[in-house]
């Protein structure tokens, strides 16, 4: 089993140390620690309510914890003082939020530009229309897509769309918050695809929560368990599979886990790239 806070030999593009997040009376994190490689995709598991989203939100700077520091690229967001610094580093990432999230009033190619145009308001405007043509085709959506409204779309089409928005601004960083929910499976396996084909094409590194064990097996490196308000462990999923916490037992082993890992020929995204 890894260890929660990586050896030096790895380079990590976000650390997470002592991170407390809480609600009122309720404690979602208590000294949570976690550290993602560079270069990997990571998914996030844990039971509902476990604090998934939080954690993701709490790294972008859309949530200020309570307590404990937070790195990415070795830069502090609440300590950059300088605006144009803050935007550097905020540049340097693309999010899905759950459902998509995309503006319903705007078509898919203005929800595209909608990141172009805060981070570069005096792009010109067909170099704007280009670049959403491009992310467009990039998700493997029709170049008839880019004018239609979301409501328009199928509920795959507009996961796509979400991430040909997230991958706007040519992050290294990408945040993926449940992005296959409410897919059928044949959906949700071509778009697990996608996001592999993309990590590895553009090198990116991935935070990518999820409950479909399926998105795990195909796509992730590695996985981090949230439970007991932390990351209980982290790993390969071979890795995890041997640790004997019962949540992960359940998980992995129940037969919605056994399930996936057969579809899968028990063969994770690791054992693939090895
Ligand atoms: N802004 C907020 N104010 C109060 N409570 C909040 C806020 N944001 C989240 N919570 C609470 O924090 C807890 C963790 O929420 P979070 O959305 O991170 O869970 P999750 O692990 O992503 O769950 P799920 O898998 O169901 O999406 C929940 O109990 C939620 O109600």
């Amino acid at each position: 089993m890894a260890e929660l806070i990586e050896p030096e030999k790895f380079d990590i593009a976000i650390k997470v140390r002592g991170l407390c997040n809480q609600f009122g009376d309720a404690v979602i994190h208590e000294n949570l620690d976690l550290d993602v490689r560079s270069g990997e995709i990571l998914g996030v598991v844990g039971g509902s309510g476990t604090g998934k989203s939080v954690l993701m939100r709490s790294i972008i700077g859309l949530q200020i914890p309570t307590a404990g520091e937070i790195e990415v690229y070795g830069k502090t967001l609440d300590t950059i003082v300088d605006e144009e610094e803050s935007r550097d580093l905020r540049r340097r990432w693309g999010v899905m939020f759950q459902g998509g999230a995309l503006f319903s009033t705007l078509t898919v190619a203005e929800n595209i530009q909608v990141p172009l145009r805060e981070f570069y308001p005096r792009m010109d405007p067909e170099l704007l229309d280009e670049i959403a043509a491009y992310k467009v085709a990039m998700v493997g959506l029709p170049n008839d897509a880019g004018p239609k409204y979301p409501a328009e779309l199928s509920g795959g089409m507009v996961k796509r769309a979400g991430l040909a928005r997230a991958l706007a601004l040519d992050p290294a960083l990408l945040f993926l918050d449940e992005p296959t929910a409410g897919l059928d499976p044949i959906g949700a396996a071509k778009f697990d695809e996608l996001i592999r084909e993309l990590a590895d094409t553009m090198g990116l590194t991935v935070f990518l929560i999820t409950h479909d064990l399926d998105s795990l097996y195909a796509t992730c490196d590695r996985v981090a368990v949230l439970a007991e308000k932390k990351v209980i462990a982290v790993g390969t999923i071979p890795e995890l599979l041997a640790t004997e916490h019962p949540w992960i037992q359940e998980y992995f082993n129940g037969p919605r886990g056994r399930a996936a890992s057969g579809s899968n020929d028990a063969l994770t995204r690791a054992d693939r790239k090895s």
